[in-house]
């Protein structure tokens, strides 16, 4: 969808409520987006997929009431991701994030969440090599590397995986590329060089006293390596 030959990415920082205070989660996603945040990573954690539980449709259509015009992120770590696709879009999701290891038949899951008017997001896990994702990218809004193993937030970042992210934004230019897990301050950088544009962060954005400055800085450092990566393949 997104991956023209032309180096287009552009910045967007997207925090991850999942480490915030979650009895008043509609007050953490305004303190967000009030603090600079482009769009809102909703992480959907089933027990199963993944070893932690948070919370499904029904909070984000209450999100949606709160949050009328930001774009949701919603980031599917679930056992049949097929499952919840409707329930999701009528809850105002803007994107679904579904994990290539959860679903048998990608390509009909991908066709299911655009007739329900959402953009595509396709994540791996750590131990899932970046080939299995190629064949789907070009169908694709963006593709989620994950930095961390899912299931919780205030994880170690995953340098090891930039070469996944190098690896797409080489033959992908244009093409959304999301780092999730670990990512703040100090391995913004990393994450950048190697290509993502898209950036979730949480902890360090959430936990931070200053989250205005967490997010301005994540902001400049991503937006400079986009700058001189594009610089790069000019030359
Ligand atoms: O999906 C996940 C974890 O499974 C993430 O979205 C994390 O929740 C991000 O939090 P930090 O690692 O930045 O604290
Ligand atoms: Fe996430």
């Amino acid at each position: 969808m997104s991956s023209s030959g032309v180096y287009s990415c552009s910045c967007k920082i997207g925090p991850s409520i999942l480490n915030g205070d979650l009895s008043c989660l509609g007050d953490e996603c305004k303190r967000m987006m009030d603090a600079g945040a482009d769009y809102l990573h909703l992480d959907v954690m089933d027990g199963h997929f993944v070893p932690n539980i948070t919370f499904g449709a029904t909070m984000v259509k209450w999100l949606r009431k709160k949050q009328p015009g930001v774009f949701f992120d919603l980031h599917m770590m679930v056992s049949e991701p097929e499952k919840w696709v409707d329930e999701m879009a009528d809850a105002g999701a803007n994107q679904y994030t579904f994990h290539l290891e959860a679903t048998e038949n990608p390509r009909d899951l991908i066709k299911q969440i655009r007739n329900r008017g959402m953009k595509v997001g396709i994540g791996i896990k750590p131990g899932t090599p970046v080939e299995k994702v190629l064949p789907y990218v070009s169908d694709v809004d963006m593709v989620l590397i994950m930095t961390v193993e899912p299931g919780f937030g205030g994880q170690k970042f995953m340098a090891d995986m930039m070469p996944k992210v190098k690896h797409l934004r080489r033959n992908h230019p244009g093409l959304d590329i999301e780092v999730d897990g670990g990512v703040g301050l100090s391995t913004i950088a990393t994450a950048a060089e190697a290509g993502a544009n898209m950036i979730v962060s949480g902890s360090a954005v959430v936990k931070s006293p200053d989250p205005k400055s967490v997010i301005t800085q994540l902001r400049e450092i991503t937006e400079k390596w986009i700058k001189q990566n594009a610089q790069q393949q000019t030359q």
